[in-house]
């Protein structure tokens, strides 16, 4: 995070200093130089925030005085240390324009090494207008509704991996599930009792709000993903092929969608997953096709519920956006992909049953229209190169952890050595999971293990740390999917 302090102020070097704070330590603020010459910023910590303080109360002679002598200043207020921002995004104003036109993300990251943390070309013709975000801070109350086939193991193995960092309280199911199919209860959250508020909830439910917001905090913030409902079904009809009792009867979902009102029956068991799962999910009812002003009403509702819905189809252009609605750092919403099915479990979908599935999930449908338009709306008020750029970031740092931390891409279970890391498996779909790289050092394996640990084995990872006392009694150690990463020593939990 970044708060612009004093502006532009030669007309040879131009330079900006800020304040930054990071995510990560709050308490640590330190100055940072953007200093542009000819079409190259470069940006550097210059001191602390105590000495920022002071160059921005004697202003521009000051600030000049360190733009051309930033090397030996910076060695004068303490040499190199780590850069505390983790992005700071530049906007570009054109010239002969006066205002910005032209939006440009860079990217700050320090390594510990020399000063040199940034360096982004501008184009000819622009100058620097605004140096961003404004100051914000970090959201710890989020509520994320885990829709279905919908790239939710994912987004919250993110939630898992901030909630675990900054040991923030899960609202976690009594059982295995929030009473899904049932519309969500506040007494299935486990410790409700107590009257406790939680930090984060994400585990899958069915949604209903005035429930949810008996256990969270007033000011949380709630977000949730939706995916083309074509590629939903698809995943849908692989993964509940022995769940959906509309599905168990047919061999493909060709088959399927030649006539499915012969295999469907509202209410039966498990068809909840077989026809508008997004909207079911959303606690929407889905025997009732509703008026296009009762459907209006559905989005606006739904539009002052979720501060954000993502889109899994934009999955990395979905964790930017995600990533600044919460003001984390973007390495935060780095992910791997998981509960990915593999190869041999995914069939062709021609483009017959594409067409015909749009119209049998037609209020997933009209959901996910209406969310697609909000969200390329959202990208275009956060300025599409900008969001372009910070993609193009992501994509680069997962590139880097992915060849650090991975032995290779997805595998099937049976490949995967470590047992911990076995995602679950549900009938005859493959479901992908990955092996760690090996020779990893202690602290490596265990930062790597976590973008990787699936959904169960990280619920009970966490449902250690927040209940330690009742752990042992609820978690099998030995099953194969349910063994958290490291066992607490034996006597310290209580059964
Ligand atoms: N990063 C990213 N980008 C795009 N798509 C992704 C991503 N991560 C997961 N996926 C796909 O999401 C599908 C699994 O969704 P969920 O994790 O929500 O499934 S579940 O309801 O929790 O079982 C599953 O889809 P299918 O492979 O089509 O079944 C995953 O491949």
């Amino acid at each position: 995070m970044a708060t612009l302090m004093s502006g532009p102020t030669s007309r040879r070097i131009r330079s900006f200093v800020f304040m930054t704070t990071n995510a990560e330590n709050p308490a640590s603020q330190s100055c940072v130089l953007l200093k542009c010459a000819g079409q190259l910023c470069t940006a550097m910590r210059i001191c602390r925030r105590h000495h920022c303080l002071i160059i921005v109360a004697f202003g521009a002679t000051i600030l000049t005085f360190i733009a051309l002598y930033h090397d030996l200043t910076s060695e004068l207020v303490g040499g190199p240390q780590h850069m505390a921002a983790d992005s700071v995004s530049v906007i570009l104003g054109n010239e002969s324009q006066g205002k910005g036109s032209t939006i440009n993300t860079t990217s700050l990251r320090g390594h510990g090494m020399n000063h040199l943390v940034l360096q982004s070309k501008i184009p000819a013709g622009q100058k620097i207008t605004k140096v961003w975000p404004e100051k914000c801070k970090a959201r710890h109350h989020i509520m994320f509704l885990k829709t279905h086939k919908t790239a939710g193991s994912t987004v919250l193995n993110v939630l898992y991996r901030y909630g675990d960092h900054w040991n923030l309280s899960f609202a976690l199911p009594v059982h295995y599930q929030f009473g899904y199919p049932s519309l969500f209860r506040a007494t299935w959250v486990k410790g409700h009792d107590t009257g406790q508020r939680f930090d984060l909830m994400c585990n899958h439910m069915r949604f209903r709000l005035s429930e949810v917001k008996k256990v969270m905090h007033p000011d949380t913030f709630f977000f949730t993903i939706l995916r083309h409902p074509v590629e939903v079904a698809a995943s849908a009809f692989s993964y509940y092929k022995s769940t959906a009792s509309a599905f168990r009867n047919v061999s493909s979902l060709d088959s399927f969608m030649q006539n499915p009102l012969h295999f469907f029956h509202p209410g039966a068991q498990g068809n909840n997953y077989a026809r508008n799962l997004m909207w079911f999910d959303l606690g929407l009812d889905p025997h009732k096709k509703p008026t296009q002003t009762e459907l209006q009403k559905i989005f606006t509702s739904l539009d002052n519920i979720f501060g954000i819905v993502l889109l899994a189809d934009y999955f990395d252009e979905s964790m930017v956006l995600l990533r600044h609605a919460l003001c984390w750092p973007l390495d935060d919403v780095v992910t791997f992909k998981l509960n990915s099915r593999s190869n041999a479990s995914m069939a062709a979908i021609s483009q017959e049953t594409a067409v015909r599935l749009r119209q049998w999930n037609s209020l997933d449908w009209a959901l996910y229209f209406h969310f697609n338009t909000s969200f390329w709306h959202h990208a275009a008020r956060f300025g599409l190169a900008r969001l372009d750029a910070e993609v193009q970031e992501l994509r680069a740092r997962k590139k880097v952890l992915a060849a650090h931390c991975l032995q290779g891409s997805a595998v099937e279970g049976r490949i995967i050595n470590d047992k911990r890391f076995r995602p679950f498996q549900l009938g005859s779909v493959q479901i992908l999971g990955y092996n760690l790289k090996p020779g990893l050092s202690r602290e490596e394996f265990t930062r790597c293990s976590r973008f990787i640990l699936p959904e169960l084995q990280y619920k009970d990872r966490i449902y250690v740390r927040q209940f330690p006392s009742k752990a042992q009694a609820r978690i099998n150690w030995n099953h194969t999917i349910g063994s958290p990463l490291r066992r607490p020593p034996v006597g310290k939990a209580k059964a």
